[in-house]
């Protein structure tokens, strides 16, 4: 469960980033945030991820408020969450799969465990072919799939992805929500921040944001 309660954040000097937004996210639900450029987004987002703490009001993910976090507790704090941001950051010297394995390898799996899982990551975003190439031989919706590979090689509780279908062709964007559609079906909290209408359109629920405030929320009936 993730709660915001009358959460504001400002940016020194004169930044409202966000004002007073509240809503809650049960497990397993897959929710959008839309709203123009600049809205607060990514920031909610990031909030979600302990990056960011609130000026004011509480962010709890299970039940633990986030600013009572130490800078020791974070890494423990984050296993569980699979970040898939604007920038990609893949590793450009290391091959698809060992940027896969990677946050396999800092949590302490063998070797031979981050193989198998890393491949099988892979496997699932349709990039079982690529495992040996390196990330600029790849389209840019192949890498962010290997982004979402290495995003969710950790099994994480929750998956946080910024604008994950931005510059992507309809095929590419397509494959990438239904990859979040399948991860939520698992039980996964999936919450995506996108501009894409035809997503927005189809989705359950959507929080929308206008200038860090919540101007509407939709939510189907089903
Ligand atoms: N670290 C920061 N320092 C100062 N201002 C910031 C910082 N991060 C975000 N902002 C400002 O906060 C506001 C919200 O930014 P945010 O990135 O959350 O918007 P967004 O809705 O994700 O936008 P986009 O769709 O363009 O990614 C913007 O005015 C932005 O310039």
């Amino acid at each position: 469960m993730i709660e915001f309660k009358q959460v504001s954040k400002h940016f020194p000097p004169s930044v409202s980033a966000l004002s007073d937004v509240s809503f809650s996210i049960a497990r397993g639900e897959l929710v959008f945030l839309a709203g123009p450029s600049g809205a607060g987004k990514s920031t909610i987002l990031k909030m979600i991820a302990a990056m960011e703490r609130p000026s004011s009001g509480q962010v709890l993910v299970n039940g633990q408020n986030i600013a009572g976090l130490k800078s020791a507790s974070l890494p423990y704090f984050r296993r569980n969450l699979g970040l898939i941001l604007q920038d990609h950051a893949l590793l450009l010297d290391r091959s698809v799969l060992a940027n896969v394995m990677l946050p396999l390898m800092i949590s302490g799996a063998t070797t031979k465990d981050a193989l198998i899982r890393a491949n099988a990551a892979l496997d699932r975003m349709d990039l079982a072919d690529k495992a040996d190439s390196f990330p600029l031989a790849l389209s840019g919706g192949e890498q962010q799939r290997v982004a979402i590979a290495r995003a969710i090689v950790n099994r994480p509780q929750v998956i946080l992805a910024d604008e994950p279908t931005a510059y992507l062709d309809r095929d590419n964007a397509k494959k990438v929500m239904d990859a979040l559609r399948a991860f939520q079906a698992a039980g996964v909290t999936c919450i995506v921040s996108s501009h894409d209408e035809e997503f927005l359109g189809k989705a359950e629920r959507v929080i929308y944001l206008n200038q860090g405030k919540q101007s509407q929320s939709w939510q189907s009936a089903v």
